[in-house]
């Protein structure tokens, strides 16, 4: 595996000419095998974010590049070989197994409609298979499987497809804690450049070596998570009151959240 470099400058998007810009200028650029946490609250523009990241939306203005490539001076079959993105699984995928699903993964590096699968293809999806501990289920339905199951065969999708940059969007959705802990243990592993979204910002601190914290489509900070997830920024874009404390056995920053200040409630 490699892991890319990506740049974004200027970026941002509006739905339409003259509507609202869901996305204004943003700019950060993330060295090989970083991992990005993109937090923020509901609406804020994180999926919109990544939606541009992965060659979905065209920019309003501003460029995404990997590895110093445009996005948009590339072909979408030659994005996909770079950028594999974790999305919802989409209702078309519960007819196939697992095993036909991971597969998919391997679409953008055949030759041509229909191109034959090759040895090495089979080995890599082996591989992704085995590292998301799939093997078992591997003839199964997708519309067969718990929620974190399918977590786990889309990842191993986005594995196969070998790309330099994943992009994941809320991987810890429907996941019990254990399967959490799985999935962000694996993010850490991986050797890749990675961009999650993430609701958690106690689990974006422990797993992010940046996060960006958007508010009502700005980037209000980037950096670490010790600097980014200040109380002060974490009460203003979410509208709570945030305070962080020390946890006394590992020594580690914890956020907790409050309506209001303590004490202020009648
Ligand atoms: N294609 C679109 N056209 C118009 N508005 C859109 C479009 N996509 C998203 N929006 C709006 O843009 C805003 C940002 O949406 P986005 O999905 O990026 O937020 P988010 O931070 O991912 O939110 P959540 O945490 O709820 O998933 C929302 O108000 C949403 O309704």
């Amino acid at each position: 595996m490699k892991a890319a470099k990506l740049s974004v400058e200027d970026l941002s998007w509006s739905s339409d000419r003259g509507a609202a810009t869901l996305l204004h200028s943003t700019s950060f650029s993330l060295d090989t095998g970083r991992v990005l946490g993109i937090v923020g609250p509901n609406g804020a523009g994180k999926t919109t974010l990544l939606r541009l990241l992965y060659r979905f939306y065209r920019p309003t203005t501003g460029t995404v590049r990997i590895d110093g490539d445009d996005i948009w001076s590339l072909s979408a079959q030659a994005v996909a070989r770079r950028v594999a993105a974790v999305l919802q699984e989409q209702p078309s995928d519960f007819a196939l197994t697992v095993g036909e699903i991971v597969a998919l993964g391997r679409t953008p590096h055949r030759r041509g409609i229909g191109g034959a699968t090759g040895s090495r293809d089979k080995v890599i999806v082996e591989d992704a298979l085995d590292r998301l501990e799939l093997r078992g289920l591997v003839g199964r339905h997708l519309g067969t499987l718990s929620g974190g199951e399918r977590q786990r065969v889309m990842v191993a999708r986005a594995l196969a497809q070998e790309p330099r940059l994943l992009i994941l969007d809320e991987p810890t959705n429907h996941l019990d804690i254990r399967h959490q802990l799985e999935v962000l243990d694996l993010i850490r592993s991986l050797p890749l450049t990675i961009v999650t979204s993430l609701h958690d910002l106690n689990l974006a601190a422990g797993v992010c070596d940046d996060v960006l914290l958007l508010h009502s489509g700005h980037a209000v900070g980037f950096g670490p998570p010790a600097k980014v997830l200040s109380e002060v920024a974490v009460s203003d874009a979410f509208q709570i009151v945030a305070r962080k404390e020390q946890l006394s056995l590992s020594n580690t920053d914890h956020l907790t959240f409050h309506l209001q200040k303590q004490g202020s409630h009648s």
